[in-house]
């Protein structure tokens, strides 16, 4: 699919969407018209925005807002914070919102934000101004029926409590709708700060499942150890899986005997970081991704496993609970090796199926208990894997292809139905 390319191209989130979307395209047979109406994003906003910082100097942040398509409902997915922010990885990671939102069959399309800073290096004041002036720069293109943005990296439910009072200031009344992942108090939704790791969870017992392979024992190296990632751990570690990795930015850690993830979360929230944890072995992060064990998440960030290490994989499933983890080169390598791969547009869409939940309940004014979120998260997450592997077998592709064509499928049929390209 995509071979001869150099690593800057190959690390490239929108080639590496383009070069799924264009195999899966081809393999449907999609008509040409639409496969170039989805080809781009719909919409690119770029905002410079200045903000003053705690010392009085005036900084001028860039923003991004992509929507790359509205086909399905309004525009869906998270605002991510980070020095590495590039409008080619928020034109992906918009992309593969609209293809995880018709994956899961939940009414929208795709949109993620981006704002280009170190949010290491900035006071809870300046996080808040630059959230609320990046808000209003971008207001005339959110909204309840619009785009609704939710938390990704280094973002969350404060960030969105500041984006949904910022957007209610402006429209002059109390709108909970506008963003997903706020705090309960304010029209947030019992069970979706966990998720995106339950998600991760219920694909591991899935895959479990069809490949006919034993819960007890199995080996588990995370990588990540944030919202999603940590979620997972925990989780994962209460319904008797053995984590026996952890990889985190500043390093990693390596138990063979399976690490106590209560006692970890603990020492983090004690220390700031897994770092000098006493019940596991340190290890290189990179190191601790090539452990043997049945299963590895990488729960991070982008470009994770490339041409470079996916030979050194050795565990038999791979849950991608990070967008875009793996490269197009490196899918190659995995399906030589034959490892079984959820792809990130399956494995982490329980994030967006709880804000999907959150959306309507605030819509509704009424609120649901946990086990009515937890339930009906985990029948749509158990029936997404069942059309994936399904799709998969019926069209002889792995699990990524399969998962873009159910999507694409869907997202073409309603494009269809609406006439937009008649
Ligand atoms: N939050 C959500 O609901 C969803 C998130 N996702 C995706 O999941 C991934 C993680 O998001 P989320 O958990 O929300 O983000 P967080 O910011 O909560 O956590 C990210 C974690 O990854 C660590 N990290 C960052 N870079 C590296 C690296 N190179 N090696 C090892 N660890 C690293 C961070 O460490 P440190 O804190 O030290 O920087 C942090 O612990 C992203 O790809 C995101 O797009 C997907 C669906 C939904
Ligand atoms: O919860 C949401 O709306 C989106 C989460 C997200 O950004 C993602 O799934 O990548």
């Amino acid at each position: 699919m995509a071979t001869a390319i150099s690593l800057e191209q190959e690390i490239n989130p929108w080639e590496a969407q383009s070069a799924r979307f264009d195999f899966a395209a081809r393999k449907l047979n999609l008509d040409p018209g639409i496969w170039k109406v989805l080809s781009s994003p719909s919409r690119e906003i770029i905002v410079h925005f200045p903000v003053q910082m705690d010392d009085g100097r005036f900084e001028v942040f860039t923003g991004y807002r992509v929507q790359h398509s509205q086909a399905r409902g309004p525009g869906k997915g998270g605002i991510r914070y980070s020095p590495d922010v590039t409008l080619d990885e928020v034109r992906a990671l918009a992309s593969w919102m609209t293809w995880k939102c018709a994956v899961v069959n939940i009414p929208f399309g795709g949109a993620k934000g981006g704002v280009i800073c170190d949010p290491r290096k900035l006071s809870q004041g300046e996080l808040e101004r630059i959230t609320r002036r990046y808000t209003s720069e971008i207001i005339d293109f959110i909204g309840p029926e619009k785009d609704v943005p939710a938390p990704d990296v280094n973002t969350n439910e404060q960030t969105m409590a500041w984006i949904m009072d910022t957007y209610s200031m402006h429209m002059r009344q109390t709108v909970t709708s506008v963003v997903t992942g706020k705090p309960i108090n304010i029209g947030g939704s019992r069970g979706r700060t966990e998720a995106t790791g339950r998600g991760v969870m219920v694909m591991c017992n899935e895959s479990l499942r069809y490949l006919k392979m034993p819960r007890e024992g199995c080996r588990v190296v995370i990588q990540g150890f944030g919202n999603v990632g940590s979620n997972a751990a925990r989780l994962l570690f209460e319904n008797g899986y053995k984590i026996v990795g952890i990889a985190e930015y500043d390093g990693g850690l390596y138990n063979p005997t399976g690490i106590d993830i209560h006692q970890l979360l603990g020492y983090k929230e004690r220390n700031g970081t897994v770092l000098g944890f006493r019940n596991a072995e340190a290890m290189p992060s990179e190191e601790v991704l090539l452990n043997e064990c049945e299963i590895l998440i990488p729960a991070a960030t982008e470009n994770v496993i490339t041409s470079r290490n996916a030979d050194r994989i050795q565990a038999k499933i791979l849950i991608e609970g990070a967008n875009g983890p793996t490269t197009a080169v490196a899918d190659e390598i995995l399906a030589e090796k034959r490892i079984f791969v959820v792809p990130d547009i399956l494995a982490n869409s329980g994030g967006v199926t709880a804000s999907y939940f959150e959306w309507v309940q605030d819509r509704q004014g009424y609120f649901w208990k946990e086990a009515i979120v937890i339930e009906q998260l985990e029948t749509i997450l158990r029936d997404a894997f069942e059309d994936v592997v399904r799709y998969s077998e019926a069209h002889n592709v792995n699990n990524r292809i399969a998962a873009y064509m159910l999507a694409i499928d869907r997202v073409a049929f309603t494009i269809k139905q609406r006439g937009i390209y008649a």
